[in-house]
């Protein structure tokens, strides 16, 4: 039980300086304490003052009272109820329990759990010690939650630090923070997909198993959704835990009622199965009384089970609307690696002088730097450059645009299966690959990242398909233990979804000269086909503007992945998958005409952006040379800008070196169009002046 002290400490630290100033008046003006004592005191003086001169018991009513005086009726509430319980738990003369043996025994089952994990997150790729490969995330604190319609990998793009960021080492998320006094309860993490949710909640878990950090908490129980989605039936918290965590023979019977005890995980909120409703919550606050896990959940989250607990969620932006903001203490976002961070990750993972040779490669491309953001893109790239690079003559083979790493990518997995398995191979990897495309693709409309056996069924993958092609090709598709005879299957990234659904367009394309993107067809549609086959400037028209109809993006890497493979130099990399298509150069400059035409007529620089890197796939930089002349040239702010100038003037400034630090505004125009145009650059610059 939290003592009265420990109780008006937490809670008086929920207050902003300006309201501990006007607490501290109220207790001066209105209960006569003495000015002296309370003149500069900060929290911790503030409660020794009161119980110096009150009861404890007195002490809370004050303090309550106080509270609901200068309208902080939750923590009110929240001290009363806690007070009350503090005392149920005196009347009914509990005894002190003394949980350091299965504190003990759930150290030592992490220690072991997390001391390795798999790198590049498929079932059978390499086990490597965490402490050997992690590296410091970039962090920051984030009150802005919400929805984000934006796809992830252009967020990652246009994401880069700006001044106002504070950074938090993961390990300090739920001490008392230094900069308001505070000490979180609820957390939510947001990152993009591979961005490192899951090794910062392992990283995170491992220090505390080997009692280097967070050495206050008694017990952490990691929940990832992806697990609690395979739970049917009802479950009391206690008996999850005990089945999850502890044998049969030795049960855990209560848990610890002190503020900050016992923590719970939430890992990957956006691949939660099942609805979380807030509104019509009941109030269960019964850790021993069975119920869905769904209310479980919402039930922790929400302060009536466990009130004490410690709470961190971890979700891809995109699902973080399910969670109402106001039961969240701190929204804080993993923004990957920084540049500094992107440097230790290669050299850490392979030796200074690779570590020097990839990163100087990578910065030719600025969008593949950019992306390095992402760890589990520097892993894929360090996967493919490594082994090209240490031969001499493919030194200029290395892929310099996001289509051709991934078609490198798919290769080195291609040789690695036939590598391993060579005459033992179920069906050709060229079968399976087009099957996975075909998952991807259909899921990828249904805006579903994760997957079960019925899914797979529907393309053709039977469960053994799967689970061979996850053995095979391992860092493509990766599954999860069932731990109630159910499987769930997911790629490794979601660009790597994205990129599959590409090439099993551009293959229906060839096979049978029509567009996946429209599968109900009018008569009208039909007949027009049959007279007229699609050509691949149809094919490109049509993912353009389904990408551009799109309010979230999640078609816009399909789109440059699409435009990417159809050029001659990658799809000859990949003839043993798409033999025989022909493209020739006329039509691929039909394609470049329709998305500079595209971007003209674009209103939204955002949208245009993406049509921007495609043309950049294409390695058609004329729109971009064009348009930098022109801005280079003098008495650039007096002239007006058309929309297409502004949409190239942001995708140029988002990939050069120098706008990152510093911008300046008043060279292009001092207008409200200039300020609403140029926004995704302003709110990337450091400093804009
Ligand atoms: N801090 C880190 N240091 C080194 N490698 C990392 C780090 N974070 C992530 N990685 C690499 O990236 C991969 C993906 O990371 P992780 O599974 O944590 O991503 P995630 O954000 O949980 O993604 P998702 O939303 O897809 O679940 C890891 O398997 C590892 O190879």
């Amino acid at each position: 039980m939290a003592s009265v002290k420990e109780l008006l400490k937490k809670t008086l630290y929920d207050l902003r300086k300006d309201d501990l100033k006007e607490f501290q008046w109220h207790l001066r003006n209105d209960y006569g304490f003495p000015a002296s004592g309370l003149e500069e005191a900060d929290v911790l003086d503030t409660v020794d003052k009161m119980v110096e001169c009150e009861t404890q018991e007195e002490a809370v009513k004050i303090t309550v009272k106080i509270l609901r005086k200068i309208n902080q009726n939750q923590l009110a509430e929240e001290l009363e109820k806690k007070h009350k319980e503090g005392k149920g738990a005196v009347d009914s003369k509990a005894v002190d329990v003394d949980y350091s043996e299965f504190s003990n025994t759930l150290k030592k089952l992490f220690k072991q759990k997390y001391e390795r994990i798999l790198d590049g997150n498929s079932e059978t790729s390499r086990q490597r010690y965490l402490d050997d490969i992690y590296t410091d995330l970039y962090i920051v604190k984030n009150h802005t939650g919400g929805v984000v319609n934006e796809h992830e990998v252009r967020q990652i793009e246009s994401n880069r630090t700006s001044a106002e960021d504070t950074s938090v080492m993961c390990n300090d998320i739920f001490k008392v923070q230094r900069d308001t006094g505070r000490q979180n309860r609820k957390v939510l993490t947001l990152g993009i997909a591979g961005v490192g949710k899951t090794v910062s909640v392992s990283k995170f878990i491992l220090d505390w198993a080997e009692g280097k950090e967070n050495q206050e908490i008694i017990f952490i129980f990691p929940l990832p959704f992806r697990q609690l989605n395979l739970i049917s039936g009802n479950r009391s918290l206690m008996g999850l835990i005990n089945k999850k965590f502890f044998g049969s023979d030795k049960q855990l019977s209560s848990l610890p009622k002190e503020e900050g005890k016992v923590m719970f995980i939430f890992d990957g909120l956006d691949e939660g199965r099942f609805s979380l409703s807030f509104k019509n919550s009941e109030g269960f606050t019964d850790v021993t009384k069975e119920t869905t896990v769904d209310v479980i959940i919402t039930n922790l989250i929400e302060k009536n089970l466990l009130p004490s607990a410690l709470i961190w969620i971890t979700s891809r932006p995109a699902a973080a609307h399910l969670i109402p903001p106001d039961y969240i203490d701190q929204v804080t976002e993993i923004r990957g690696f920084n540049d500094e961070q992107k440097k230790v990750y290669f050299t850490r993972n392979s030796d200074p002088d690779m570590s020097e040779r990839i990163i100087s490669h990578m910065k030719r491309s600025r969008s593949l730097y950019i992306l390095c953001h992402i760890p589990v893109f520097c892993w894929i790239c360090l996967s493919v450059l490594q082994p090209l690079m240490m031969i001499q003559e493919n030194q200029n083979k290395s892929p310099t645009t996001l289509t051709g790493m991934y078609i490198y990518f798919l290769l080195s997995q291609m040789k690695q299966m036939t590598d391993k398995y060579s005459d033992n191979l179920p069906q050709s990897f060229e079968d399976v690959v087009l099957k996975l495309g075909k998952l991807a693709f259909k899921q990828l409309q249904k805006g579903n990242l994760i997957f079960y056996e019925k899914d797979l069924k529907e393309c053709g993958l039977d469960e053994r398909d799967g689970l061979v092609f996850s053995g095979l090709c391992t860092q493509m598709f990766q599954t999860e233990k069932p731990v109630s005879g159910r499987k769930v299957f997911s790629f490794v990234h979601l660009s790597v979804q994205e990129f599959l659904a590409a090439l099993y367009v551009l293959f229906i394309y060839r096979n049978k000269k029509t567009n996946p993107f429209s599968p109900s067809l009018t008569l009208g549609d039909k007949l027009i086909r049959k007279f007229k086959k699609n050509s691949l400037v149809d094919l490109h028209k049509i993912a353009v503007e389904n990408a551009l109809q799109s309010e979230n993006g999640h078609l816009d890497l399909l789109l440059r992945f699409l435009v990417g493979l159809s050029l001659e130099s990658n799809h000859n990399d990949l003839k043993d998958l798409l033999p025989s298509l022909k493209i020739t150069a006329e039509d691929m400059g039909q394609t470049v005409e329709y998305i500079k035409q595209t971007i003209k007529n674009e209103e939204s620089s955002e949208k245009s952006i993406n049509l921007f890197h495609c043309l950049n796939e294409l390695n058609d930089d004329s729109l971009i040379k064009e348009i930098q002349k022109y801005l280079n040239s003098e008495g650039l702010s007096a002239q007006d800008l058309s929309s297409v100038q502004w949409s190239a003037l942001v995708f140029v400034l988002l990939m050069s070196e120098e706008t990152q630090e510093m911008f300046e505004m008043q060279k292009y125009r001092r207008s409200d169009e200039a300020v609403i145009r140029l926004l995704p650059v302003i709110r990337n610059t450091r400093r804009a002046l």
